[in-house]
């Protein structure tokens, strides 16, 4: 079977794009993995699928490389939600995902920004292993501790350093990304603040690695470090591919802002 796909990538967060609202495309795990793998697939750090909603234009399912299902993906949501914004001409359009009702809209300059919600904050939502403060976790890995953690509909715990250069992220980063205080796993930021209006991230991607931006990575970082009052509530956010805009609204809802591309398109040949 010959399924046609599209190849997207935001800030270089890349992205395989199903389109499966005429016909289901229900990929097995091993699958997933085979076409995530950069060497004999196609390579993604999310498998995006496009599948019809009842409540909304669109619903889109999230795959890490690994297989696993996330709730979540700000850069995909946005490369995605260019294309229906594209199909159906309007200037913004509402997202159904496993974690809940997103908007996304165009903006004058072409980028595309999507509205994440509102993060949630409580150690269940996380979800942590056990009752604890969010804002003060008690992890630890060579050059970090203390663990900033919540939800923007999928898991992200944070670290603030004084020099990300100083990390060595390939090793800490899947360390922590299976601490026992994460039972679901995280997406693991390491968060250096230039200015009140300035984040530096690195992020290590539950179930996908280090990878060149991560879009609910960037909301989490801006979150966390509001509730640790480093930073006002509209920051710019550099990751190793570029640069998001992220902002917290007064209730709360955080919008991230940035560019989509399309690298090509192909077709895959199943079974
Ligand atoms: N790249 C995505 C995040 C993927 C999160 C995924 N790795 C998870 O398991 O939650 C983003 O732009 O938000």
């Amino acid at each position: 079977m010959q399924v046609p796909f599209l190849k997207m990538h935001g800030l270089g967060n890349d992205f395989v794009v199903l389109d499966a609202r005429a016909e289901p495309r229900a990929l097995a795990a091993e699958t997933i993995r085979w076409v995530g793998d950069r060497h004999r697939g196609v390579g993604f750090d999310q498998l995006i699928t496009l599948e019809p909603a009842q409540d909304a234009d669109v619903f889109f399912r999230f795959h890490n490389s690994d297989g696993s299902e996330a709730g979540a993906c700000g850069n995909g949501t946005r490369c995605a939600a260019s294309l229906i914004l594209n199909e159906t001409g309007r200037s913004s359009i509402a997202i159904r995902t496993i974690a809940g009702l997103l908007g996304a809209e165009r903006l004058p300059d072409g980028t595309v920004r999507v509205d994440m919600g509102p993060p949630r904050l409580g150690w269940a939502d996380v979800p942590l292993a056990r009752e604890m403060d969010t804002l003060h976790v008690p992890m630890a890995a060579d050059g970090v501790s203390d663990a900033a953690c919540c939800s923007m509909g999928n898991p992200h715990a944070n670290f603030f350093v004084e020099e990300l250069s100083a990390l060595d992220v390939f090793r800490i980063g899947p360390e922590l990304e299976h601490h026992p205080l994460l039972p679901e796993r995280a997406n693991i930021g390491f968060v250096q603040v230039l200015a009140r209006d300035h984040i530096r991230l690195v992020v290590w991607e539950r179930g996908a690695g280090y990878t060149l931006a991560c879009g609910s990575g960037a909301c989490a970082a801006l979150v966390n470090a509001r509730r640790r009052g480093l930073v006002e509530a509209r920051c710019t956010v550099t990751l190793p591919g570029g640069d998001l805009v992220i902002e917290q609204r007064a209730d709360g809802h955080v919008l991230m802002s940035g560019p989509v591309a399309t690298s090509f398109k192909g077709e895959l040949t199943l079974g």
